[in-house]
């Protein structure tokens, strides 16, 4: 009966998961022009000159601490000796004073950035001292004591820098996810956002949009005058059709972005006893699950957030799938189901010396119809067969089989297969998340997704616009979503939903 429930919903498993996101952030969705980026937009407190510890907490040989704002030359001549003014951004030696007692704090190295050829845009101040808490502490409350210093709040450093035009909201948000990128793959995608490759791209599209308007406009103006070249109509037209498919490419980038951002769900499924808490702990690197020789160990699903192959991955272990069970075990069974429903990557996973049992056969005719089905639906959900325990078979393996689908052997005891396991794994997550070092800039988040519809359906009304003051409307609402985008518009609410995603000193 399973089966078919899985194959079902193996063809709408997306569906449900994007509602649900979008349901999240709704108040994202309704914004407002507000102050351009980059023109002095305000930032809460922006006239205060802001301090904090930028390296992590705790004790470590270096902490930097830094400062930004109009105060930052006066809070270091107040603490350093001598107190002239560092060469601008070169590394200087010197000794720091409490101002108030002139008690030695440290000997740091102090770097001075003038503005706004600084990260923020503004005068800032780095003082590299040792990481040791009590020197943390007293050059933090000896900068509590300079006038017109207050401690910085969580982001605010990146919020000015924001303010002052030196980042994009895209690569405002490349930041946040370099900073908590986990994985290699994270690293590579956030990279990639904060050199502004999307923010670029997007610059590019506006580019695009407004020339359409330019010519649009230029026919409203001039209509058929002679002093106007002949198709600004139609090379509007061609602009706004090239622009369609690239926004329709990226469109149908299947989320992959967002699941590089937030882990694909890969869930490890089989009959029991087939070692599938085995795999988990093998690949986790860590004893999630308890492996015993008694099937139906597993009666829950059990999650653990791994790196797999360089990308970022919830596994999940899920009870053995079979029938005739009592009511724990059974609910186990429902729940493996459920999560089979959700997972963008399946290890379905098979005793290599136990082909023949019924629970297997029942298995793998489940994976052969889930497999057809895939094919046929175009499903984003991806599939590995692992014939487990090949320790157990005589040498040479199974042997190639008509029934068998493509699969991979691998022995959980003696870790033969793992690294051909790993490199499977690699290639199926890249599929599921995209390749973060090539192509074009991914999507990564629901806000992104959101403009660029939102841009291509504008552009859909352009085309059925009965006159040219309508299409042209159409054409600045369509420039004005990727303006979005890219911070140019938006309201306070979004950049605190951005910015709480920073820690303080970033
Ligand atoms: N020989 C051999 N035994 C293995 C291998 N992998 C797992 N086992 C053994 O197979 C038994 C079942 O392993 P588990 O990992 O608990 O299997 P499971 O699929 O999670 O079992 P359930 O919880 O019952 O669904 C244990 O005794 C494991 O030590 C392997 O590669 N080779």
């Amino acid at each position: 009966m399973w089966r078919g429930l899985w194959t079902l919903v193996t063809l709408t498993a997306r569906g449900p998961r994007r509602a649900s996101q979008m349901h999240r952030l709704p108040f994202l969705f309704s914004l407002r022009p507000f102050t351009r980026q980059g023109s002095g937009a305000p930032t809460p407190g922006s006239g205060a000159t802001i301090f904090a510890l930028s390296s992590g907490q705790g004790r470590c040989g270096i902490a930097v601490i830094r400062t930004s704002g109009p105060a930052s030359s006066h809070a270091l001549r107040s603490l350093t000796a001598p107190q002239d003014l560092p060469r601008a951004r070169y590394a200087c030696l010197r000794l720091l004073s409490d101002p108030r007692s002139g008690e030695p704090l440290d000997r740091a190295l102090v770097l001075w950035f003038p503005g706004p050829q600084s990260f923020t845009g503004e005068d800032c101040v780095e003082f590299h001292v040792h990481g040791g808490p009590a020197v943390v502490s007293g050059v933090l409350q000896a900068l509590g004591s300079v006038p017109g210093l207050r401690p910085a709040e969580a982001g605010e450093f990146t919020r000015r820098a924001f303010a002052h035009g030196k980042l994009s909201l895209t690569e405002v948000e490349g930041l946040a996810d370099l900073i908590h990128a986990e994985t290699e793959a994270q690293r590579r995608q956030a990279l990639r956002q904060l050199d502004g490759e999307l923010s670029h791209l997007c610059q590019s599209w506006a580019e695009t949009l407004t020339k359409a308007l330019a010519h649009v406009e230029a026919y409203i103006d001039f209509g058929e005058d002679d002093n106007l070249e002949e198709g600004v109509l139609e090379q509007a037209d061609s602009q706004v059709r090239e622009l369609e498919l690239a926004l329709g490419a990226h469109l149908r980038d299947a989320r992959r972005g967002q699941r590089l951002r937030s882990g694909a769900h890969v869930v490890v499924a089989g009959p029991p006893n087939a070692g599938k808490s085995s795999l988990v702990n093998l690949l986790s690197r860590k004893p999630v699950s308890i492996v015993s020789p008694e099937p139906g160990t597993t009666r829950d699903v059990l999650e653990t957030p791994v790196d797999l192959a360089g990308f970022p991955a919830l596994l999940s272990d899920t009870a053995g799938l079979r029938e005739g069970v009592g009511p724990v075990e059974q609910e186990g069974v429902r729940r493996a189901r459920e999560r089979l429903e959700q997972a963008d990557l399946i290890l379905a996973v098979l005793d290599a010396s136990d082909l023949a049992s019924p629970s297997s056969c029942s298995f793998l005719d489940t994976i052969v119809t889930a497999t057809r089905a895939q094919s046929s639906s175009g499903s984003n959900q991806r599939l590995l067969l692992v014939l487990n325990k090949s320790d157990l078979l005589p040498q040479g393996g199974p042997g190639p089989s008509p029934e068998l689908p493509p699969h991979l052997l691998l022995s959980c005891l003696t870790r033969e297969g793992l690294d051909g396991l790993l490199e499977a794994l690699r290639k199926e997550l890249a599929a599921v998340c995209g390749d973060p070092s090539a192509g074009p800039p991914l999507l990564t988040r629901t806000r992104h997704q959101h403009h660029l519809q939102s841009c291509l359906d504008a552009l859909g009304h352009y085309k059925e616009a009965k006159d040219l003051a309508l299409a042209a409307e159409a054409l600045r609402v369509a420039r004005g979503h990727l303006t979005y985008l890219t911070g140019g518009g938006g309201t306070e609410e979004i950049l605190d939903v951005i910015f709480r995603d920073f820690c303080v000193g970033k």
